[in-house]
């Protein structure tokens, strides 16, 4: 691993005075600690990220990272002080093999754009230390005394800060019992040459109520809603056997007739997946997963819904909303549509309020009503960064 991506999560966001702390706040329908993860996840030149957390707030964490498991190391430990934070995480990290670089930075930074990123890594190709800001637009002055500053000598600094790996590690535990507020400043303490990367202006720290303010308008800036829409069908064929059962939801429900497919016939899931594909201007489930392809036979359609969702993360994209209505006589589905409302938020790593399952009869018309078969429409809501 040679590039990694520690996020300091561990404060408490008193300034911005919420129930919870900030970095677990939604901007749009996304926590600011996951926003900031994404953009680290998906950045192709940084190969792994890891959290580091106030354990307290363990819960709140894996809430916010649901879907991420796999693309994140187990988080670390926070400290008192955002330095002992960093401290811990790299310490934690000092227990893996072969890293060369490390990114550190805010988890309330949510807005880093990944051209930042890909500047700070290439300048640590040269330098041991890389650094990221923004240039002064104004005059700089001083109270005391009155004074005039020449502005281009100066600028504000942002997260991430770029490392050698051994030598910011090196520099933690050596400054442990002084006070720094970020860590270049360890660097310049120890006489280090540090490289400088201008930041980009949304790349804001949330620290204070109108920071969130601020935020929810880049988010609208940065971010579009798109809705999907999929439709499936599935006629019934003759029953198995007596203890005959059909898949909606990626749930059984007992019944005396089977669903004819190729796959395990989940006629919901189906329709979900391609609400899902057609939100985010992708071509079919079939395309996927062409039912002429022996490979699909019988396959649990979990694994096509879990396909648009990974395409949906590698976007960075998220799940605003899903409504799901499944026509048919029989069998009736009240008993079993919470349910499949909690499995599917389950698939999606969203809550169970982002999800609803309606059932209702044909009126015995039609197909459905001749108790021919099933139909289910699905509409999803999903928010994709502008530019994915
Ligand atoms: N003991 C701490 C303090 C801060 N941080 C992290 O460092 C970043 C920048 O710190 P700041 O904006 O000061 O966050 P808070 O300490 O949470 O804010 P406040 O001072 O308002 O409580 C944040 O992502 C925060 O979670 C941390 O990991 N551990
Ligand atoms: C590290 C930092 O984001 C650089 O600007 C900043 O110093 C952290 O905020 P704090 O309030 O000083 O903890």
């Amino acid at each position: 691993m040679k590039n990694i991506a520690l996020i300091v999560a561990s404060g408490l966001g008193i300034r911005v005075n919420a129930s919870i702390p900030k970095q677990y706040l939604k901007l749009g329908n996304t926590s600011i600690l996951k926003l900031t993860l994404l953009k680290f996840i998906n950045h192709p030149k940084i190969d792994a990220v890891r959290v580091v957390i106030n354990l307290e707030h363990h819960d709140l964490y894996c809430e916010a990272t649901k879907g991420l498991e796999d693309k994140l190391l187990p988080p670390a430990r926070g400290g008192e002080r955002r330095q002992d934070s960093v401290r811990n995480g790299l310490q934690s990290l000092s227990l893996l093999p072969g890293i060369k670089n490390i990114l550190i930075h805010d988890a309330a930074r949510p807005f880093i754009s990944e051209e930042v990123i890909s500047n700070v890594l290439k300048k640590l190709e040269l330098l041991k230390a890389v650094d990221t800001g923004i240039s002064l637009k104004d005059t700089l002055k001083s109270k005391h005394p009155n004074a005039i500053y020449n502005r281009d000598n100066f600028y504000l600094t942002h997260t991430p800060q770029g490392f050698d790996f051994q030598t910011i590690l090196k520099l933690h535990n050596k400054y442990q019992e002084h006070i720094f507020t970020d860590d270049i400043s360890l660097c310049i303490e120890e006489g280090i040459e540090v490289g400088f990367v201008e930041s980009n202006a949304q790349n804001i720290k949330i620290t204070t109520p109108e920071c969130l303010t601020y935020g929810g308008l880049i988010m609208q800036q940065n971010y579009i809603t798109r809705v999907g829409y999929g439709f499936d069908i599935h006629k019934f064929q003759p029953a198995l056997d007596q203890n005959n059962t059909i898949k909606l939801c990626a749930i059984e429900v007992p019944f005396n007739k089977s669903l004819s497919a190729h796959s395990d016939g989940d006629v919901a899931l189906h329709a979900i997946t391609d609400a899902l594909l057609g939100a985010m201007g992708e071509d079919d489930i079939g395309m996927y997963f062409p039912p002429t392809d022996e490979k699909w036979k019988n396959t649990d359609s979990t694994i096509f819904l879990k396909h648009a969702y990974m395409l949906l993360t590698d976007k960075g994209g998220i799940i605003n909303n899903i409504d799901v209505t499944i026509v048919t006589e029989k069998p009736k589905l009240m008993n079993f549509k919470d349910m499949m409302r909690k499995k599917i938020a389950e698939l999606l790593n969203i809550s169970n309020n982002q999800v609803s399952v309606k059932a209702k009869t044909s009126e015995k018309l039609g197909f459905v009503g001749r108790e021919e078969g099933i139909s289910v429409s699905a509409v999803c809501a999903i928010t994709l960064p502008k530019n994915y």
